[in-house]
């Protein structure tokens, strides 16, 4: 094999993975992924020189030798105000609208992920690093660990990218991964995780990244941080958008709605949809879909005047019946 059919290898091998781990819709079965992927390991084994930072073969590596170093975050991880009911979501349009002097606002509409909230950082398009929300101010970087993620891209999948670009996401474990991984944990012994949340955070904080890769983590992009030498689209669904063709997972549910009464709907929607989800929500996150005018509401103290998340009642804690049959 050539030095350009391995690098032709890695693209199709990428390129699989893109469409399993962030499009939900295999192109190849898995064996044929394996053994494209063995037949990677054996050129790279005979030609070391020739490895690729975005080869899928470099996704699991050492543990980072002194711990996770503290970074600090190039722009601030906001956290988000609380609407608890429909007439503070009515408040929260009014109060907005009366700033901007506007009649009628488009929101974005996103499910809020319950895992871990995660920023990435691309240079030239290649990832450098993964740090963890942490103080909002500074996290720990946990690069070692991101890389494990398929969902994550190593490099950025098309175009000419920009040259930083930071990503926001959140960092969650599917329920059915859930269930599995407690059922093993018991299986074997050892105490089973709370909730999808607190495995998921469990999982990224582990030193030894070979333990996180074999972890069911997924990463869904959800804002645009820190970006140099790029024109950002001036919504923000279109930034999302953008974000999905460069290969960041983004959530399929996301949507543009007008007003106080789209938002309100969306939520009846989803309150309805929310046991049938996948994965864990604990509530929306309703943001103004044009950046000028997030630019121009700004933040009070740490949290968006141009972003606002409504909760949903706690569900009872539903003791989990962990599938183990009992001999
Ligand atoms: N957990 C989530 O799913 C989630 C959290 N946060 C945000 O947006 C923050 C980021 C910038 C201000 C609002 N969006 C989300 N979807």
């Amino acid at each position: 094999m050539t030095h350009q059919q391995m690098l032709d290898l890695i693209q199709q091998l990428n390129e699989y993975s893109y469409a399993y781990h962030v499009k939900d819709t295999p192109i190849v079965p898995d064996a044929v992924y394996d053994r494209d992927y063995r037949q990677l390991q054996e050129i790279e084994t005979e030609h070391p020189e020739w490895i690729q930072h975005d080869s899928p073969t470099q996704r699991v590596g050492e543990k980072p030798d002194s711990g996770f170093l503290n970074v600090a975050h190039t722009v601030p991880m906001l956290s988000l105000d609380n609407a608890f009911d429909n007439n503070s979501l009515a408040d929260f349009d009014q109060r907005v609208r009366k700033l901007l002097n506007a009649d009628n606002l488009v929101y974005c509409c996103e499910p809020k992920l319950d895992g871990l909230a995660i920023s990435l950082r691309y240079e030239e398009g290649r990832l450098v690093r993964g740090v963890t929300r942490g103080d909002g101010l500074s996290g720990e970087d946990i690069t070692s660990n991101i890389k494990t993620l398929y969902s994550v891209p190593l490099k950025l999948r098309t175009g000419t990218p920009p040259a930083v670009l930071e990503v926001r996401g959140e960092i969650y474990m599917p329920k059915e991964g859930f269930e599995k991984l407690n059922a093993l944990a018991i299986k074997q012994g050892d105490k089973a995780f709370v909730n999808p949340r607190n495995a998921a955070a469990g999982s990224l904080r582990q030193l030894d990244p070979k333990i996180t890769a074999t972890r069911p983590l997924v990463m869904c992009a959800y804002s645009i941080g820190y970006v140099e030498d790029w024109n950002q689209p001036e919504s923000h669904y279109d930034g999302l958008m953008q974000l999905s063709e460069w290969g960041f997972r983004t959530n399929d549910l996301m949507k543009r709605v007008e007003g106080a009464t789209g938002c309100i709907e969306y939520y009846e929607m989803l309150n309805e949809k929310r046991t049938d989800l996948s994965y864990d929500i604990d509530g929306i996150v309703y943001k103004v879909d044009q950046i000028s005018l997030q630019n121009q509401l700004g933040f009070i103290a740490r949290a968006p005047r141009w972003a606002i998340a409504r909760k949903f009642p706690a569900q009872e804690e539903m003791t989990r019946v962990v599938g183990i049959d009992f001999q």
